[in-house]
């Protein structure tokens, strides 16, 4: 199947627009866990997202160096949220590749700039850079992912229900505030 240039959702957040955390509970971008990435990303333009974290204590392989495996994980996240905001479609990572290029001490901070390549039926393919302490820093890590889109069934199917539902009432309530409904925001 032909690989064609990503469509992105007429309803995709728009340029400059700051993502939130999709899941509370999520290692890469959620705020639950002390130890987690709490990577904060933002659109931008030409099917681009920028995402930032910085690389703690709790992240190290070598002493004072970023575990490869976490340095992956930032790049997962920051991939499928480009993935899922930028195409509105539920989809899961198939592979995920990375080429680490420099050391990244604790402390450093990673931008990964992400973007979308192109899609061919229900896979989506991806890739991105991180640049070390600035935005225009020297590339320490790249990455290249296979996202499959899947049916929501796949999370309910083989995910964990009352997290589900957790994330169904965040959303909710995230919803509420955004359309000033919401008791606690407007008593
Ligand atoms: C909605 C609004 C959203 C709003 C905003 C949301 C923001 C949201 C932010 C999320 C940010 C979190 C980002 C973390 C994302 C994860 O970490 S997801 C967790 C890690 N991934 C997984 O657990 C996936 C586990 N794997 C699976 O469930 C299944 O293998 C898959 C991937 C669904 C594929 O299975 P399947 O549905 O049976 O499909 P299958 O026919 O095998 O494959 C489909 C196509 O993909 C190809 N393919 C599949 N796997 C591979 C592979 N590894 N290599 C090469 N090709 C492959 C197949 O060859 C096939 O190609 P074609 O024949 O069509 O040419």
């Amino acid at each position: 199947m032909d690989v064609e240039p990503p469509a992105v959702h007429p309803k995709a957040p728009t340029p400059g627009t700051e993502l939130g955390i999709h899941f509370d509970e999520c290692f890469g971008c959620g705020d639950e866990f002390e130890a987690g990435l709490h990577l904060r990303s933002r659109i931008g333009e030409a099917q681009t997202v920028y995402s930032e974290f910085t690389v703690t204590a709790a992240h190290q392989g070598a002493p004072g160096l970023a575990h490869g495996g976490l340095l992956a994980c930032a790049f997962d996240e920051a991939l499928g949220s480009t993935v899922g905001n930028l195409l509105r479609r539920p989809a899961v990572t198939g592979k995920l590749e990375t080429d680490f290029r420099r050391p990244v001490p604790v402390g450093s901070t990673l931008y990964i700039e992400a973007r979308l390549d192109g899609t061919a039926g229900r896979k989506i393919y991806a890739s991105a850079d991180g640049h070390l302490d600035a935005p225009d820093g020297p590339i320490a890590v790249s990455a290249r992912a296979l996202f499959v889109a899947v049916g929501f069934e796949h999370f309910t199917t083989h995910g964990d229900p009352a997290a589900l539902k957790k994330l169904a009432d965040a959303q909710e309530k995230a919803k509420r505030v955004r359309e000033g409904r919401d008791w606690e925001i407007n008593p």
